[in-house]
C-alpha cells in the first residue's frame, strides 16, 4: 500500500487539475446518463401519444446533452492528458534526482540495459497511473452514488440494485482479475526488463559476441526471452478479455433485475413505465463508468510492480551523501591529505584500504602503484567524493571530506581514466563536455597541446565530424589524447590520473605521459599506474599492497631500496624490449 500512497502523492502538485478532471468526467458519464434517461422517456412517453407541448422538455433534454456530452468529454481529455503529462515530467525529474546523488557507488550493481530501460519502461507504465487507474475508480465511484441515490428516490429497492449490480461489477469483478493476473503482471515487468537489459548487452558488445560465434546462442536465448513475454502478455490479455465480458454481464444483470423487481412495482402502481424505461437506460448508460474499470485492474498491478522496483532502487542508501545546511567553499588550489584512510566496500569483510596517509599539497606530483586489486583506484574514487572512508579522514584545504559537497569538490579536480566515455556526438561537443563555454581558439589551442592536429586535419569536418558511438571512429591513442584535451581544457589545479595509458602500446603510452607531465605545470598530479615508466620526476612514488602502503619516496631512492618497486621495475623493464623503452 505504501508504493500506492507514494504513487498518489506525486499528483498532488496538480490536486486542482486532477479534480477538475475527475469532475469532467463525472459530468462527460452523467450526460450519457441524461441522454439515454431523457431519450428513454421520449419513446415511452411518445408510446402513450401526448401532446407535442408534453415532451418540448425532453426534446430539448436530448439535444443538450447531446452537445454537453461531447463537449464534456473533450475537455475531460484535454485535461487528462495534460495532468498525465505533468506527472511523467515530474517523475522522470523526480527520478533523475535521486538517482544522480546514487552515481556511481550506488548504481554499479545495475546492468546498463537495466537501469536505461528503468528511466524509460517503468516511468511508461507509471505514465497511464492517473488516466488509466486513479480519475476511472474515483469516477465510478462517483457515479455508482449519483445514480443509486436516483433510482433510490424512485424506489429504494431499486437503487440498491442499481448499487449492487454497479457494487459487484466494478469491484469484484476487478478484483478477481488482479487476483489472476498478479503474477503475471509481475513477470511481465520482469522479463520485460530482462530482456532489454540483454538486449543493449548484445548490442553493446556486438563484436565480442561475433568474435566468440556466440551470436546463434544469443539468438536463441532472445526467442526464449521473447517467448515467455509473449506467453505473460497472452496470459493478461486473456484475464483482460475475461474482465471485459464480466463487465458486460454485470451490466445486462443488473438491468435485468432492475427489470424484474421494477415491473412488480409498476404492476402494483407505484411506479410508472414511463419511470422504469427511464430507470433502466440510465442505470445502463452509467455502467460506462464502470466497465473501464477491468482494464484498470489490469493497469493496476503492472503500475505497482513499476512503482515498487523504481521506489526499490532509489531507496538505496547513498554511500556517499552530501553533508546538509552551509557547507565550506574551497579555494583553489586545494591540498589533498589522506590521514590513516580505512575503507571497506558494502558486502566485503577485508578493506580495500588501510590506514593509508597521504599528503598531497597544491603543485606536488605522486604516483600510486602497485598489482592488481591493491587499492590505487579505491584512492581515486575517496578522492572524488564517490565514497566515503569508513574510518579516519580525507581534509581538503583543511575541511573534513565529510563536510564538502561532492560538486563542489570535483570542480576542482580534472580526471581521466582508464575508461575514456566518448559520447556519440562531435569532436567539439565531446571537447565542450569539460568547459561548455570554451571558444574555438581555446579548442583549436588545447588539441595542439596534445597533438591532435593531424586527426583535426584528417577529420573531414574537423571539430564538427561525429565521432561514431563511444568516439569509435577513434584509435585508443587518440581517444585518451581527446580525454587529456578535456582535462586540460578544465581549469582545475588538481589531476586525477587513473591508469591514463592503459590499453596503449608502450611508446605511445610513453610519448603521452611526456606530454603529460610536460602540460602539468603547477598543477597537483595524482597518477595511478601499473606501468613503471616516466616516474623519475615524481615527488613521491606510493607502493600499495592489499590497501596497505609497504614503500615510499622517489624513484631513485626506491630502486636502491631493492623492495617490490625496484623488482618490478627490472622486470618490466626486461619484458620491454631489454631495457629500451624503461630506460
Ligand atoms: N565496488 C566494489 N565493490 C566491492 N569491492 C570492490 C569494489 N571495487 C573494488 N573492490 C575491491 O577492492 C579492492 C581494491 O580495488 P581497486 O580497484 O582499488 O584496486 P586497484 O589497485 O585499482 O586494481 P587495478 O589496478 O586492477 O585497477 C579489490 O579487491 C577489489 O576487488
Amino acid at each position: 500500500m505504501s508504493t500506492l500512497r507514494r504513487l498518489i502523492s506525486f499528483l498532488r502538485p496538480f490536486s486542482g487539475q486532477v479534480f477538475l478532471s475527475i469532475l469532467l468526467s463525472f459530468g462527460t458519464v452523467a450526460s450519457g446518463v441524461g441522454l439515454l434517461g431523457t431519450s428513454a422517456f421520449l419513446i415511452a412517453s411518445a408510446a402513450l401519444r401526448p401532446s407535442i407541448a408534453e415532451l418540448q422538455v425532453a426534446i430539448v433534454g436530448v439535444r443538450f446533452f447531446g452537445i454537453v456530452r461531447g463537449l464534456l468529454r473533450y475537455l475531460e481529455r484535454l485535461v487528462s492528458h495534460d495532468v498525465n503529462l505533468r506527472l511523467l515530467a515530474g517523475l522522470r525529474v523526480w527520478l533523475y534526482r535521486a538517482i544522480e546523488p546514487l552515481a556511481p557507488a550506488g548504481l554499479e550493481m545495475e546492468q546498463g540495459g537495466d537501469l536505461l530501460h528503468r528511466m524509460v519502461g517503468e516511468l511508461e507504465t507509471l505514465e497511464n497511473f492517473f488516466v488509466r487507474v486513479v480519475s476511472p475508480v474515483l469516477n465510478a465511484g462517483l457515479v455508482t452514488l449519483g445514480i443509486s441515490w436516483f433510482c433510490g428516490r424512485m424506489a429504494p429497492v431499486l437503487g440498491w440494485v442499481a448499487a449492487m449490480g454497479m457494487f459487484l461489477t466494478g469491484v469484484l469483478v476487478p478484483a478477481v482479475q488482479i487476483r489472476l493476473s498478479r503474477n503475471a503482471g509481475r513477470r511481465w515487468i520482469e522479463s520485460r526488463s530482462q530482456l532489454n537489459a540483454f538486449t543493449t548487452q548484445v548490442v553493446q558488445g556486438m563484436n565480442d559476441w561475433i568474435m566468440f560465434g556466440r551470436v546463434e546462442k544469443a539468438q536463441a536465448h532472445f526467442h526464449r526471452m521473447n517467448r515467455t513475454l509473449s506467453q505473460t502478455q497472452v496470459h493478461m490479455a486473456k484475464v483482460q478479455a475475461l474482465g471485459g465480458s464480466a463487465g458486460l454481464w454485470g451490466s445486462g444483470l443488473t438491468v435485468w433485475f432492475l427489470l424484474l423487481l421494477g415491473g412488480q412495482l409498476v404492476l402494483r402502481g407505484e411506479i410508472s413505465g414511463v419511470d422504469l424505461a427511464v430507470l433502466s437506460l440510465m442505470v445502463m448508460a452509467s455502467f460506462e463508468a464502470v466497465t473501464p474499470l477491468h482494464q484498470a485492474a489490469a493497469q493496476f498491478e503492472a503500475t505497482l510492480q513499476a512503482g515498487r522496483r523504481i521506489f526499490e532502487w532509489v531507496d538505496r542508501p547513498n554511500e556517499a551523501p552530501d553533508p546538509k545546511g552551509a557547507v565550506p567553499s574551497l579555494s583553489s588550489p586545494i591540498h589533498v591529505r589522506f590521514e590513516g584512510v580505512t575503507l571497506i566496500y558494502p558486502g566485503r569483510t577485508e578493506p580495500a584500504l588501510q590506514d593509508f596517509w597521504m599528503d598531497l599539497p597544491s603543485g606536488k606530483r605522486v604516483a600510486l602503484v602497485g598489482e592488481s586489486g591493491a587499492g590505487k583506484s579505491t584512492v581515486g574514487q575517496v578522492l572524488m567524493r564517490f565514497r566515503l572512508p569508513y574510518s579516519g579522514q580525507v581534509r581538503v584545504n583543511g575541511w573534513n571530506l565529510r563536510d564538502l559537497r561532492g560538486e563542489d569538490l570535483r570542480t576542482h579536480l580534472a580526471v581521466v581514466s582508464q575508461q575514456t566515455y566518448l559520447f556519440s556526438g562531435t569532436l567539439r561537443e565531446n571537447l565542450l563536455l569539460a568547459v561548455p563555454q570554451a571558444s574555438e581558439e581555446e579548442l583549436l589551442k588545447v588539441l595542439e597541446r596534445v597533438q591532435l592536429q593531424p586527426l583535426l586535419r584528417r577529420l573531414p569536418k574537423g571539430l564538427d565530424t561525429w565521432l561514431g558511438a563511444q568516439g569509435e571512429m577513434l584509435s585508443g591513442g587518440e581517444r585518451q589524447r581527446i580525454a587529456l584535451a578535456r582535462a586540460l581544457l578544465k581549469p582545475a589545479s588538481f589531476w586525477l590520473l587513473d591508469e591514463p595509458v592503459s590499453g596503449l602500446d608502450a611508446e605511445t603510452a610513453r610519448t603521452i605521459l611526456r606530454m603529460l607531465w610536460g602540460l602539468a605545470g603547477s598543477r597537483s598530479v595524482l597518477y595511478i599506474t601499473h606501468f613503471l615508466a616516466e616516474l623519475e620526476e615524481f615527488d613521491e612514488i606510493l607502493v600499495l599492497q592489499r590497501g596497505r602502503v609497504i614503500e615510499r619516496g622517489k624513484h631513485a631512492d626506491l630502486l636502491q631500496a631493492g623492495g617490490w618497486y625496484a623488482q618490478a621495475w627490472q622486470l618490466q623493464r626486461s619484458l620491454l624490449d631489454e631495457g629500451e623503452l624503461l630506460r
